[in-house]
């Protein structure tokens, strides 16, 4: 790592530039060794952590996707010292629990629910008024989620556009009351959002979840000496405890590589025939590889090979080749471990044998976009046979005829699932913007082509 800070990249104009369409064709059996980009839920959290803490945070492996540069720049705004020192190598200089500073202006998270919802209660502890804002896709996601838990709390709410949406205008105060919750909706962010609230508590913050998510908040606050404690809460879930105003100390944080983008080239290299390739380092955290086992129970031929602990968390390199696929079950306590890869599981459904049936999704349409409509409506625009059935989402697979234009109404996953349903598919699939898919995964367009991928 160089000493000398390089400047931190400015996200990219969301929203705000012209729709830049691709088309994926039938292509070539896939061949290569590749790595996914830092995890982007480890990299919000690892600058947000930084910035909560006292001393250096050196961060290495970061995501330099759109959503993750947001979070940097609202943590500067904040008063935490952010540099970016190397390619993915970040500095953070925290200011301890309680030490924001006012932001003299908005802070923009652009497309990310993660960067906004989690800030909410990392803001949330200290004596300031903040504005929160986002991309016309992050104005329309529900906030109350966050709000409710945050006010019940202590924090005020100055101001918030129709339905407690963005922008909105929080008032946090130093000494926040001891809570206990529990999460009305299986979800990571609301979660994190009160235990990071909870830091600036008297006492001891408590929360509930019916179904365990991802816990990277719990594992990065243990890291960097807060005091939490995790048990089983029910079937699924699980009992978060922690201790309020700990000393947080800067740490370092060696980010994984993220299963959620790794999803985009493993699905693809099962539905081109003849790939063969390598997923290298993927994070293989219990809570995050629900496609994973999926796509095994579909018939994936997916090697796991050479497992073993990095950074805290568990990576394996996986060798993935052409498979034939078939439909299968997918139940509805596995949603929370695989969230976000159900469009691309779609893509992989639509060329399985048989129907696939996913259950329990309802939380898909509270997304970037409504993720079951624009999987519906994309599958539809390709000619694949599916059915939405309440909260379900069943696929018919069969040979893809393609087509499009598929409308990603600036949601990353849909443009990325969409692209790779279009290497098997007959006629190709045109998406009608590829430019939000800068927000998770900047190198998905170069990374695909270097492994055979047809997208133009
Ligand atoms: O906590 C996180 O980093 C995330 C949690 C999930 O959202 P929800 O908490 O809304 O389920 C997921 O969809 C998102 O991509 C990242
Ligand atoms: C839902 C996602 O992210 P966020 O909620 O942070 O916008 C995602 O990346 O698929």
């Amino acid at each position: 790592m160089s000493s000398a800070p390089m400047p931190i990249p400015p996200p990219g104009p969301h929203g705000g530039g012209a729709p830049s369409p691709a088309t994926a064709r039938v292509s070539p059996a896939l061949s290569g060794r590749v790595r996914a980009p830092g995890d982007k839920s480890v990299s919000h959290r690892a600058l947000i952590l930084g910035a909560l803490a006292h001393g250096e945070t050196a961060i290495t492996g970061l995501l330099e996707g759109e959503d993750v540069l947001n979070t940097a720049k609202a943590c500067a705004q904040l008063g935490a010292v952010v540099e970016r020192t190397g390619n993915g190598a970040w500095r953070v200089r925290g200011v301890g629990v309680g030490g924001f500073r006012a932001p003299a202006a908005p802070l923009d998270f652009g497309n990310s629910g993660t960067g906004a919802r989690l800030m909410m209660g990392a803001v949330a502890g200290n004596p300031i008024a903040a504005t929160f804002d986002g991309d016309a896709s992050l104005r329309k996601r529900p906030m109350r989620r966050v709000l409710d838990p945050l006010t019940q709390m202590g924090v005020a709410v100055l101001e918030t556009a129709e339905g407690g949406r963005l922008p909105l205008r929080l008032q946090g105060l130093a000494d926040l009351a001891a809570f206990s919750y529990e999460t009305p909706v299986p979800s990571a962010q609301v979660k994190s959002a009160v235990l990071l609230a909870g830091l600036a508590a008297r006492g001891t913050t408590l929360v509930r979840e019916r179904e365990a998510t991802r816990d990277h908040t719990e594992a990065m606050l243990r890291h960097f000496g807060a005091e939490i404690a995790v048990a089983p809460f029910g079937a699924h879930g699980r009992e978060i405890t922690l201790a309020g105003r700990p000393v947080l100390r800067g740490a370092p944080v060696v980010v994984p590589s993220d299963p959620s983008s790794a999803a985009f080239p493993l699905v693809a290299a099962l539905i081109v025939p003849g790939s063969d390739i390598v997923i290298a380092d993927m994070m293989m955290n219990p809570l995050r590889i629900g496609l994973v086992t999926t796509l095994i129970e579909m018939g994936a031929r997916i090697e796991i090979l050479d497992q073993r602990t990095e950074g805290g968390e568990t990576v394996a390199d996986l060798r993935v080749r052409h498979s034939a696929l078939r439909g299968v079950v997918v139940p509805a306590e596995r949603a929370p471990a695989m969230i976000d890869e159900y469009p691309v599981l779609a893509a992989a459904a639509a060329c399985a044998e048989g129907t696939t049936i996913m259950h329990g999704l309802a939380e898909l349409r509270v997304k970037e976009s409504d993720r079951l409509a624009a999987v519906a409506d994309g599958l539809a625009a390709c000619g694949v046979r599916h059915a939405v059935e309440g909260d379900d989402l069943l696929v018919e697979g069969g040979p893809v005829r393609g087509g499009g234009p598929v409308a990603t109404h600036m949601d990353h996953r849909i443009a990325m699932a969409f692209l790779v349903l279009g290497l098997a598919s007959r006629d190709g699939v045109r998406v009608d913007d590829t430019a939000f898919i800068a927000t998770s995964f900047p190198a998905f367009l170069p990374m695909m082509r270097g492994l055979g991928a047809d997208i133009a």
